[in-house]
């Protein structure tokens, strides 16, 4: 009877710690947003190199000073970036172009950052502020050292809101307006599960919800998340990235640490010096962006199959009075418009053989060849 009273006691406890664990926590990345993300959106310290996004996609390099960050792009791009033995050699950002499979991907040469770049130090705040930016981060990291680095760069790109190799939490999150009536100021928190919640719990959830003034909104969770995650969705800029871990210098270590690390996941291990593993690491960038390629085609022409046009997963067509283009990023084209477009080849015909009529709301597949009709 004892052990039964004493378990439940400690259970308790720990329910009590969680639940004001996470308040600390809501309160904290509150301040911190404030602080990344000062009043006027442009400017200020949370802003990147001023270096225009070009091509299809954009993959930023991310490490400490002289783990090869400047010799991989020399290596994989047109573009020459300084290297040397000294650190910091590279003092901005340095685009180069990376061809492959008819894309043009920027890879961004980044100067290396220290421990506490979020926070100001050096350029580490630009440099994690462009990383932000990225559709892929490389990370990469010199295998000769310790594992130690990796997890401090983690920190430094979590503390600026980019959460690596994971996806957004499904939780859909409105705010209400509310009136300037009596009525309207009445606290209205709509809160549904569809799952049961084992990392959190409601009564964390809604004080969090008071915590941030959240009085009148509709929350519904659809999956079973941490007190961490519930707040990423409040504070609502967070980002999303793929991330690869690379492991360069692999030349200068023994078979076995290599075989090693190239068995984690989302890692990649190369000798840019050695011109090692550099196609197979290209190969896994493009995995990681996961492009759609479509051809467009001219009615009674061929679709010109050496330039296709890259998108986003998730992708659609919107059309335009005069002219027409492929959103490039997952959206929803609301409203009946008359007008379709017709797709051939690709996979989504694969039922079909023959070009298909569709509706400018259709998700465009890899390799479809699209027209459009405005009749
Ligand atoms: N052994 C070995 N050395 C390498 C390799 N790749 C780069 N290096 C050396 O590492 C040093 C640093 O290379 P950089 O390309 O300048 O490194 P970085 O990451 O751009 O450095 P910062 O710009 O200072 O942050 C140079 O002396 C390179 O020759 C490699 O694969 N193996
Ligand atoms: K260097
Ligand atoms: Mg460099």
């Amino acid at each position: 009877m004892l052990i039964w009273l004493s378990v439940v006691h400690i259970a308790q406890k720990n329910k009590a710690t969680e639940y004001h664990l996470g308040l600390l926590k809501a309160k904290l990345a509150r301040y911190r947003a404030q602080l990344l993300e000062p009043a006027t959106k442009s400017g200020g310290a949370g802003t990147g190199f001023d270096v225009q996004k070009s091509g299809d996609a954009r993959v930023a390099l991310i490490g400490f000073p002289s783990v090869g960050k400047s010799t991989l792009l020399s290596k994989c791009t047109h573009t020459v970036s300084e290297t040397a033995a000294y650190e910091f050699t590279t003092l901005t950002a340095i685009p180069g172009v990376i061809e492959y499979q008819g894309a043009r991907i920027q890879l961004l040469d980044l100067p290396g950052i220290v421990e506490g770049a979020s926070q100001g130090r050096g350029r580490g705040r630009q440099v994690v502020a462009t990383a932000k930016t990225a559709d892929v981060i490389l990370i990469m990291l010199d295998a000769t050292k310790s594992e130690e680095q990796r997890r401090l760069l983690e920190i430094e790109l979590d503390a600026v809101g980019i959460r690596l190799n994971k996806k957004k939490p499904d939780v859909v999150f409105k705010r209400k307006t509310t009136g300037g009536d009596r009525a309207s100021q009445l606290i209205r928190r709509q809160l549904n599960t569809t799952v049961k919640l084992t990392k959190t719990d409601e009564k964390t959830i809604r004080t969090i919800l008071a915590s941030y003034k959240l009085h009148n909104c509709d929350v519904m969770i659809r999956e079973d998340i941490t007190t961490d995650e519930f707040i990423d969705v409040l504070i609502g800029t967070r980002k999303y990235i793929p991330c690869l871990y690379v492991y360069n210098k692999i030349d200068a270590i023994s078979l076995e640490q290599m075989d090693k690390l190239a068995r984690e996941d989302h890692t990649v291990v190369i000798s840019c010096e050695l011109g090692l593993n550099l196609d197979y690491l290209i190969e896994r960038i493009w995995e990681e962006l996961d492009l759609v390629k479509v051809y467009t085609k001219k009615r009674g022409a061929h679709p010109d199959l050496a330039d296709p046009i890259c998108l986003r997963r998730g992708a659609t067509i919107e059309v335009g009075k005069r002219s027409w283009r492929m959103q490039r990023y997952p959206s929803v084209v609301g409203g009946q418009l008359p007008l379709w477009s017709r797709l051939n080849r690709g996979k989504s015909s694969k039922f079909s053989p023959h070009a298909q009529k569709v509706g400018l709301n259709h998700l465009v597949q890899d390799e479809d060849v699209v027209s459009i009709f405005t009749k």
